[in-house]
């Protein structure tokens, strides 16, 4: 599998050595994105990548690449590797470099590593849904940055999958905020939910599509903090995120939701995004 290092090199990833210096491997002092690949065509990639240039900037670090040089880092990777459907990787971190915290001095560069591979659609989830779990959100403050401190997301995660469940709910003083990996979306009297894009989550690719479709189908939005309790009384559940797409969610801490099958809303969401990957297939 053909993976892109450092300026340009394209190599087997069995052969690329990365430095025990490097402060992504220290610190996790990096960010990263994961861009969705239909068709073998990269699906919102302007946003993806314009996101990974401002959580870099958020964290003082100057990536060397201009939106459209990372979109053809990530477009080569995914047709030399022949993906179809599956996503492109790619991670930033600040270098290596003897460690201490302070960052190093100007002359170590980012460390820059991307690769594409297969990763079918979760149809079988889209369609029956899953279940949570949730968990208190213990993360730091600044969750807007899609950084590699992801330490919190992954105990988290584990938990949820102790339980026997697919995601875990973050809950931050009582309000429900995201999800390991996703943003989390609550359906009440045909009202969507959904926390508002502040530092106590990550402003997801597709929350912000999800959002640019229920404007353009009349489909109401109230982008407000809501509680556990609110959340667990809503009558649709669901989650987004560029890999889950939008997945149902049928039960959360054992209680199922609504009827404990995908609502209608929900399903109406699935469908005009679904239309938005056939639009991006016949371009
Ligand atoms: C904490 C968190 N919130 C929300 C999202 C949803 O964002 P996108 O809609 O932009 O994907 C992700 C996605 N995390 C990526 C998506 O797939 N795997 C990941 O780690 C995430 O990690």
């Amino acid at each position: 599998m053909t993976t892109y290092f450092n300026n340009g090199v394209y190599a087997d990833k069995e052969t690329i050595k990365v430095s025990i210096d490097d402060r992504g491997y220290y610190f996790g002092d990096g960010v990263y994105e994961v861009i969705k690949v239909y068709d073998g065509k990269l699906y919102t990639d302007q946003e993806h990548f314009t996101r990974f240039l401002q959580s870099a900037k958020k964290i003082r670090m100057d990536l060397p690449y201009t939106i459209d040089e990372f979109t053809g880092i990530a477009k080569k990777l995914a047709a030399d590797n022949g993906i179809v459907e599956g996503h492109v990787y790619i991670q930033a971190t600040r270098g290596a470099a003897p460690r201490m915290h302070n960052f190093p001095g100007e002359e170590v560069e980012p460390m820059i590593t991307a690769y594409a591979i297969h990763n079918p659609r979760p149809l079988s989830k889209i369609k029956e849904g899953v279940a949570v779990k949730t968990t208190d959100d213990i993360r730091w403050l600044r969750c807007d940055i899609k950084s590699l401190n992801l330490l919190g997301n992954v105990l988290a995660k584990q938990e949820a999958y102790d339980a026997g469940c697919a995601e875990a709910v973050f809950v931050r003083d009582g309000i429900v905020t995201e999800g390991s990996s996703s943003n989390m979306f609550g359906v009440k009297d045909g009202i969507l939910y959904t926390h508002p894009a502040t530092n106590l989550i990550l402003n997801g690719i597709t929350r912000r599509v999800i959002l640019q479709l229920c404007a353009k189908h009349s489909i109401g939005v109230m982008e407000e903090p809501f509680t556990l309790e609110q959340f667990k009384e809503m009558d649709e559940l669901f989650l987004t995120s560029t890999t889950s797409e939008i997945t149902p969610i049928v039960s959360i801490d054992g209680k199922i939701v609504g009827d404990g099958a995908p609502g209608r809303v929900t399903e109406r969401l699935q469908q005009v995004f679904e239309e938005t990957i056939h639009e991006l297939k016949m371009e």
